[in-house]
């Protein structure tokens, strides 16, 4: 089902079933354009199975409810999955047709100008993520789905990629849904943190400067059951 652009993403009532396990669970679930909300949520709650029926990858899975998302879905996970036969520039414009100057710009945007002509095994981890970001962005899309993207790298890298997912955000501002299993990535990038929990939506956070992001810290780590005592 697709809506206007602009219009709210929404999930009514989403439940999804494995075998006997009821992962989500009349799940609710409003993203407004151009708003960056972060996904927490223990191993196993059903994050990735939510992102999943979010980009319609989820058609052999059990269940029932609504979801309502744009035309225009990107979704980014933790490998980069680009196709190692091709170069960098038609993995960036892979599917589109006279979309080469757009990818360049997509590949500038994310600071591999020049790199336009490299085999995907020539590139390190974290620009094989930038590589998948520019895929993303020259599709333009309304709402950016990321699994996990910066879990796979190193720390120091991680932060680069975290200034350069909000600086590409607030450029071209879809809405986004990072999934993550990092508070503090959620907490240095989004605007709306939620946490996945018993099938639905436990908590939700809205973030602004003025609040103390240790409490924040806090809040969000009992609420993932983190307590302090271990
Ligand atoms: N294809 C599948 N078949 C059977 N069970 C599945 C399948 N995919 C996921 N599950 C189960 O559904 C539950 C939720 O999985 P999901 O990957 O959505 O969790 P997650 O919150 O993303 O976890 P993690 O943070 O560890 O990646 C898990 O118990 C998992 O074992």
């Amino acid at each position: 089902m697709a809506t206007d652009v602009g219009e709210l993403i929404r999930v009514e009532g989403l439940t999804r079933v494995y075998g006997s396990r009821r992962v989500l669970d009349g799940l609710d679930l409003e993203l407004a354009p151009g708003e960056f909300t972060a996904l927490l949520g223990r191993s196993g709650s059903g994050k990735s199975t939510l992102l999943k029926a979010l980009a319609g990858l989820d058609a052999d899975v059990a269940g029932g409810g609504t979801v309502q998302v744009p035309d225009e879905v990107s979704v980014v996970f933790q490998d980069a999955r680009l196709l190692p036969w091709q170069r960098v520039l038609p993995n960036v414009v892979l599917g589109l047709t006279g979309a080469e100057e757009r990818g360049r710009q997509s590949l500038a945007e994310v600071g591999l100008a020049g790199r336009e002509r490299a085999w995907p095994n020539e590139l390190s981890g974290g620009e094989q993520q930038r590589v998948a970001l520019a895929r993303s962005l020259v599709r333009e899309p309304r709402l950016l789905l990321a699994d996990e993207p910066f879990g796979a790298l190193d720390a120091l890298t991680r932060l680069k990629m975290h200034r350069l997912l909000r600086r590409l955000f607030e450029q071209h501002r879809p809405a986004v849904l990072l999934v993550t299993h990092d508070v503090d990535e959620a907490i240095a990038l989004a605007d709306r943190v939620l946490v996945l929990d018993g099938g639905r939506i436990a908590v939700e956070k809205r973030l602004d400067a003025t609040m103390d992001a240790a409490e924040v810290r806090a809040e969000l780590l009992r609420a993932l059951g983190v307590t302090g005592d271990e």
